[in-house]
């Protein structure tokens, strides 16, 4: 009897334990969902699904089976496509981090089929690596510890798949809400997206021929050529399970290749978040640490619009914004950067700049947003202490030696100022002629920061 495989965010063949168990079922439907608020609230890994999307249909098609497509909301679509194909399963993967789960089940249940959710192929399954009473892990360090020694099971080979008797009627892989989400962002975007399961493949292996052992020295610099994987992304939709990375790492970390065992450290990252965000679901709204509910951060205020525009006068944290909004990706240190700016320099609630992230970044990823952000202003479980303020001239300086990645974004003649430019919505007003001005000195900025956080500890 035939069944419909739900790929959700996980975009591939390989190591996808849904795909797998429906295979084994029956001849399969694979089936991607478009749903509009998701493209409204996620335009830029909307779209980064939406790139990969031909790609996998290319992929099925050499199986020998296809990629049906439908819009719409979720529970909706699961009903009418198991009454369509009479498939008496729908096999999908848990929507964590990404969306929640509720009422699909009763949903696929009134049109008499039932609906099976499988984990995510991460590195371990949820709160399987837990500390010596049982907890979860609040620091990462012993964390990473507790996780180099576990088994990780290897990663699932892609099934063989049979077709169903007749194929259900296809959207097509256009996701007009994102589209429209996007605004005039869409096509340069795009230029900066290598998309699809081979392509991701692809870039790991050009990664690890030769730039590992490099990666730690090299990783923080935003101008460095190829110095980091630039896997976020399709981690982040599913092209390629940390699984999978993790076994092609294993010759180089068993053997001690300089730089695989830090790589693999920074993967094991976002498994902490993950499990962070398992163990407390509101990771992406409270912060971690309750004391910290009484700090007098702002609300949205003009000073975060201009942290929005790439417009506060502060050259790495403007390069950063820009980069993000024109590339849908920014690098690592200077998210770090751009973030510290915004909750200590700007006073303003983490909460503000999560929100803007989770809608430009094309590697959104809810527990690593969410436990970064809270990481950057102190109030996660295993936080930057917030009296370490990040000077951001001193970082650009540090980071960005030479002035090539701030002047790559902010010189009016440079190619990234322009891109930039072209994705603005007219309303910002870009004139990139123009040096905006400091909304406060960095100086006094660090002090209003730190007074409100003395005032902050005194209160608790
Ligand atoms: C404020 C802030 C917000 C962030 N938001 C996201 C997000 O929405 N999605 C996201 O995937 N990452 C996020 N990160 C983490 C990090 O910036 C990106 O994962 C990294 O830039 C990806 O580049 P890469 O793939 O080349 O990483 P590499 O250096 O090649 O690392 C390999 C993989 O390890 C993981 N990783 C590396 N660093 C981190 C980290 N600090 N936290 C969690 N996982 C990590 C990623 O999956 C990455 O692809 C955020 C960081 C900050 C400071």
């Amino acid at each position: 009897m035939t069944v419909i495989c739900w790929f959700r965010r996980v975009l591939r063949l390989d190591d996808h334990p849904a795909l797998v168990a429906a295979a084994a079922e029956g001849p399969v439907v694979p089936l991607v969902i478009l749903d509009p608020a998701e493209a409204r609230d996620h335009p830029a890994s909307a779209m980064r699904q939406a790139l990969s999307l031909p790609l996998l249909d290319q992929a099925l098609q050499g199986r020998g089976s296809r990629l049906i497509v439908r819009r719409g909301s979720p529970a909706q679509v699961l009903q009418a496509m198991a009454r369509e194909t009479g498939a008496a399963t729908v096999h999908a993967s848990e929507g964590f981090p990404f969306a929640s789960d509720e009422g699909l089940a009763d949903a696929v249940a009134k049109s008499g089929a039932v609906l099976h959710l499988h984990p995510l192929a991460d590195l371990v399954p949820r709160a399987s690596v837990l500390t010596g009473s049982g907890g979860v892990y609040k620091v990462f360090s012993p964390f990473w510890k507790a996780l180099r020694k576990v088994d990780i099971a290897p990663p699932l080979p892609a099934p063989k798949l049979a077709a169903p008797p007749d194929w259900p009627a296809n959207d097509g892989t256009d996701w007009p809400e994102a589209r429209a989400a996007m605004n005039h962002g869409w096509d340069g975007v795009a230029r900066h997206v290598r998309a699809g399961e081979d392509e991701t493949h692809a870039r790991l292996e050009e990664f690890l021929d030769g730039r590992l052992p490099d990666y730690k020295q090299h990783r923080d610099f935003p101008w460095r050529p190829k110095a980091t994987t630039g896997l976020a992304d399709a981690l982040a939709v599913g092209e390629i399970s940390a699984r999978r990375i993790w076994a092609r790492l294993q010759p180089d970390f068993q053997s001690g290749t300089k730089g695989a065992d830090h790589f693999l450290s920074e993967l094991a990252w976002r498994e902490f978040a993950r499990e962070l965000m398992h163990a407390f679901p509101r990771l992406e709204r409270d912060c971690w640490r309750e004391e910290w509910a009484a700090f007098p951060w702002k609300s949205d205020n003009d000073d975060a619009e201009a942290w929005r525009r790439g417009q506060t006068g502060v050259d790495i944290v403007d390069a950063g914004m820009r980069e993000m909004f024109a590339t849908g990706q920014m690098h690592n240190r200077v998210r770090m950067v751009t973030a510290s700016y915004l909750t200590k320099h700007l006073l303003t609630d983490w909460r503000v700049g999560l929100d803007w992230f989770a809608r430009c970044l094309t590697d959104w990823d809810a527990a690593s947003n969410a436990m970064n952000w809270q990481w950057v202003s102190g109030c996660g479980p295993d936080a930057s202490p917030f009296f370490r303020v990040f000077n951001p001239d001193g970082q650009g300086d540090r980071f960005d030696g030479g002035g090539a990645y701030r002047d790559h974004w902010l010189k009016p003649d440079a190619p990234g100022a322009r891109d930039f430019a072209a994705a603005a919505p007219r309303s910002w007003g870009i004139d990139l002629n123009r040096h905006a001005v400091r909304a406060i000195s960095l100086a006094d900025g660090r002090a209003r920061a730190l007074t409100a956080y003395q005032q902050l500890r005194e209160r608790a």
